[in-house]
């Protein structure tokens, strides 16, 4: 039997990785836009990206009656105290893309000191960190299944190839000389801090179709 879940992003770079991540559970597995016509009026406030997650699982649970799984996830630098943080989406302004996030990235950087000496020291240390949180909403409990991950690395001025998506062009992987955008799909999902964190929500998901089917047979019988 499979069950379906709702990826409750309007990211389609999300929608992709998670898909490999997802993949050989008996799911099937849709995109919220390709769901819901209209974008749900989730406000991205929360303090965490934990907090963030859980929002968007929540509002896509309730509104579709799917599982939901969300993602929260963004940049963090040193130099900058841990900035853009959960601003990461929109950090240049509000209706920021991408190159616009970049470009206001490096600016920040450069306003700091010479980014392509300073980029060999530590002070651009940096890591990306991914919050994913899963809402069934027929669970008796109601209470968001939340899991973490993080990937270290640094930023470099200069960027790098042309995969993934947001800061990945910006972002040198630590212990590798490869930016992630320079890795293909599935070797971003075997380094990233999404592919960190839905290591930790595969048993999860695992355990709650073993649930669900008992409870139907239950129901048969
Ligand atoms: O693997 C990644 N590689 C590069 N950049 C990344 C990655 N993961 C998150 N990021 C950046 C992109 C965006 O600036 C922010 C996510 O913001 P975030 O609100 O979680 O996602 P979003 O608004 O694109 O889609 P949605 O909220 O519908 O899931 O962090
Ligand atoms: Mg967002």
């Amino acid at each position: 039997m499979k069950h379906t879940l709702v990826l409750a992003t309007h990211n389609r770079n999300k929608v992709e990785e998670l898909r490999g991540l997802l993949a050989g559970l008996p799911l099937d597995i849709v995109a919220l836009p390709d769901v819901l016509p209209q974008a749900l009026p989730v406000v991205e406030d929360g303090r965490t990206f934990v907090e963030n997650a859980v929002k968007k699982a929540r509002a896509a649970a309730h509104a579709t009656m799917m599982l939901a799984l969300a993602d929260d996830s963004g940049l963090e630098v040193d130099a900058l105290d841990g900035r853009p943080g959960v601003y990461s989406a929109r950090f240049a302004h509000e209706r920021a893309t991408d190159s616009e996030n970049n470009a206001a990235l490096l600016d920040e950087l450069e306003a700091l000191g010479d980014p392509v000496s300073a980029a060999q020291n530590k002070s651009y240390v940096a890591r990306f960190r991914c919050a994913l949180a899963l809402v069934d909403p027929f669970a008796k409990d109601g209470e968001p299944k939340v899991v973490e991950g993080a990937c270290e690395g640094r930023i470099t001025s200069i960027p790098r190839g042309s995969g993934g998506f947001g800061y990945d062009p910006l972002f040198v992987l630590a212990g590798m000389d490869k930016t992630m955008a320079e890795l293909t799909e599935d070797e971003k999902n075997r380094v990233s801090h999404r592919s960190k964190a839905f290591a930790a929500m595969r048993p999860v998901i695992s355990e709650l179709i073993v649930a669900r089917e008992q409870q139907i047979r239950g129901i048969c019988e």
